[in-house]
């Protein structure tokens, strides 16, 4: 029988190894979990205006892919929580792997050479995201897929860390920024596994709009998305320092970090006079 609070919807009965603390089919009759879908839009739109953005600034592809693999993450993650189906639940759970591995990739290839690829590197990821996905397709246990995403954010976090140290201490503010957000995110990820019950009580007795705010999952989606962003940034500003181009964070409409480059064009053309 479902939990209490949870209501039956237009996907049918989840069929995903992972069911939310969200109360499923209570905002509509069509999304089983409304807050926690909405909230993917943070991993879509920003990261779509990145890869854009970065196209046109003519940097390298590895950070459109990144930004576009964000994009994914959020789309999958959309259509698991819509529909709680476990087809779904891999299209959120498997590019989670593949864009971190790309990240990974990113921050461990900044201060090479532009056009310089690092094979081995570049065979051990792909191998590690190959491995990953048999094995969770044959054992759909989310702990592992959780372990082997927490081991990839802990090897981002070395490098970060070595970067805002050694390299370029005056990154500290995004380097630290992101990471904050990030681990604030896991927090609440926890508070929202561990406290459900609890929560789900809550919920129950406090107004609709206030009790949106106990929705920790979305919260995990929000920070992580932001925490993701940043890390993009935080990357994006490393390898377009080695390369002098000089980066600058600006803040659309005095809120939203982007970074602007000088761009590569202009770069070009003044070489060629
Ligand atoms: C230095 C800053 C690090 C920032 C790293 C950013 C890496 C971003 C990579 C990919 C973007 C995806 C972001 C997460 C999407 C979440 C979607 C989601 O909610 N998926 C769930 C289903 O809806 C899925 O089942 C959730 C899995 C959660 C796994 C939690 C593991 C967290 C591990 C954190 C470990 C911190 C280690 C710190 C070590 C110092
Ligand atoms: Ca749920
Ligand atoms: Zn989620």
């Amino acid at each position: 029988m479902a939990p209490a609070g949870d209501r039956e919807g237009y996907w049918g009965k989840p069929t995903s190894t992972l069911d939310w603390c969200e109360e499923n089919y209570v905002v509509s009759h069509y999304i089983a979990e409304f807050w926690n879908t909405v909230s993917n839009l943070i991993f879509i739109l920003p990261p779509i205006y990145g890869a854009i953005q970065s196209y046109r600034d003519g940097l390298e592809t590895r950070y459109i892919i990144a930004y576009l693999c964000v994009a994914a993450v959020g789309l999958g993650s959309w259509c698991f929580h819509m529909t709680l189906k476990y087809e779904m639940q891999l299209l959120d759970e498997l590019p989670m792997i593949y864009s971190c591995c790309i990240f990974v990739y990113c921050l461990y290839e900044c201060f090479k050479y532009k056009k310089t690829i690092n094979y081995p590197l570049l065979f051990i990821l792909i191998g590690y995201s190959i491995g990953v996905s048999i094995v969770y397709l044959n054992w759909k246990q989310p702990v592992f897929h959780q372990v082997m995403y927490g081991t990839l954010v802990a090897v981002l976090v070395l490098r970060s860390v070595y970067i805002v140290l050694w390299v370029y201490p005056w990154l500290r503010g995004l380097g630290y920024t992101s990471l904050t957000v990030f681990l604030l995110g896991f927090f609440l990820w926890n508070v929202d596994n561990i406290f459900c019950d609890k929560l789900r009580g809550l919920r129950a007795r406090l107004p609709p709009l206030v009790s949106v705010m106990t929705q920790f999952h979305a919260w995990w989606h929000i920070l992580t998305g932001l925490g993701s962003y940043l890390h993009i940034l935080f990357s994006l500003y490393s390898r377009t320092l080695y390369l002098k181009y000089r980066p600058k964070v600006k803040f659309l409409f005095g809120i939203w970090p982007v970074l602007l480059v000088e761009s590569t064009n202009k770069q070009e053309s003044a070489k060629k006079q």
